[in-house]
């Protein structure tokens, strides 16, 4: 093992996560492990195509562990989607030597990371995103701590709409998923969540779960929106209109993104970072490491993206049942 493997590039790409930091210094420190030398690439894969690199020793990944945000800076790079950008790309990675690059960020790095496969470079990705919308994989690094980070955030909501008998309507990120938003209505006991998975009956969904908490005593609502389901304005407006109740919107927004990584996450984005390396120096490439069934498992990166992740039926069954609603098939 490591023969071939001399030196690997780490860089983290996309939305950042809480966690991701954890992942560069476990990829950092299994190189150390394996004599391999490691390099950090900086904004994502236009590090790549510029050269904006630094050598990653033992000190300076010390103590990331609990560091949100990613050292490495993240970027959505438009260029390396062009011939020209992966060329300059490819020429980094034979410039600087790498034998193998670490990709850490979600499925659109993966793509890219696809992509350099195709030219010749070895390429691991690993799983970091605040949306959990990576289908072979049941986990992905920041979720956890953005789901914690937005209950704490819809608690405090929560203090004041009861105060002034409000309806609040609270916008959670997910891109096209409702992951985030299901979990984390769960979490605060919503009054109704609306996903992108599942079509929106209004009155069905959001103004009957709202009658039946009036008429149960309560007089302050909670309504988690994902993003992907459209404006959160929209739906505050609707609510108004149906029920006169003074609403008021909050779009949680990077928030979500940001502060120290949860225990779960440290330690995926720590396991998760080892086998990224362990597999470069094995002599595989363009794979994803992935959690199933609490194990840490890797993918062909083609078959990862062709798959769907469904949502979780029986937690949005449970949802459904504590806010008194027939469940949908
Ligand atoms: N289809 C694609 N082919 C090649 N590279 C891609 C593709 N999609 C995204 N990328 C690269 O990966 C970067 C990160 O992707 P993005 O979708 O923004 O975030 P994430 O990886 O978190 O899903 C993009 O900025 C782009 O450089
Ligand atoms: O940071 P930006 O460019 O505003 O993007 C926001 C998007 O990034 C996310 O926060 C994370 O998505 P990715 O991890 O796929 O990049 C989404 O939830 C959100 O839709
Ligand atoms: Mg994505």
């Amino acid at each position: 093992m490591g023969n071939a493997i001399r030196r690997i590039g780490v860089l983290t790409s996309g939305g950042d996560a809480p966690g991701m930091n954890a992942a560069i210094r476990a990829a950092a420190r299994t190189c150390f492990h394996l004599g391999i030398e490691c390099v950090g690439i900086r904004r994502g894969f236009n590090g790549l195509i510029n050269g904006d690199d630094e050598v990653l020793n033992y000190s300076r990944v010390s103590g990331l562990t609990r560091m949100g945000g990613t050292m490495l800076y993240s970027a959505r790079s438009a260029e390396f989607r062009t011939e020209a950008g992966i060329e300059k790309a490819v020429n980094t990675c034979k410039l600087l030597g790498l034998d193998g690059i670490v990709g850490i960020g979600g499925d659109g790095t993966f793509r890219g990371l696809h992509d350099l496969a195709d030219h010749g470079i070895a390429v691991i990705g690993v799983p970091g995103t605040i949306d959990n919308d990576i289908a072979c994989s049941s986990y992905t690094i920041g979720y956890d701590t953005a789901c914690n980070t937005a209950v704490e955030c819809i608690d405090k909501l929560q203090d004041t709409m009861q105060s002034h008998e409000r309806c609040s309507v609270v916008e959670v990120m997910g891109h096209r998923a409702g992951h985030l938003a299901l979990y984390v209505g769960l979490a605060c006991g919503a009054t109704a969540v609306l996903i992108p998975e599942k079509p929106v009956n209004f009155e069905e969904d959001v103004i009957e779960p709202i009658r039946r908490a009036r008429l149960s005593g309560r007089t302050h609502f909670m309504i988690i929106v994902a993003e992907g389901v459209g404006s959160s304005y929209d739906v505050a407006n609707k609510i108004k209109e149906a029920t006169a109740l003074d609403t008021r919107v909050t779009v949680l927004g990077h928030i979500q993104r940001g502060g120290a990584p949860s225990a779960r996450d440290r330690v995926t984005a720590t396991h998760m970072g080892y086998s990224a390396v362990m597999l470069l120096a094995s002599g595989k490439t363009d794979r994803v490491v992935c959690m199933q069934d609490d194990k840490y498992i890797d993918y062909d990166i083609t078959e990862a993206l062709s798959m769907k992740k469904g949502l979780d039926e029986d937690k949005y069954t449970v949802m459904r049942t504590m806010i008194g609603q027939h469940n949908k098939v």
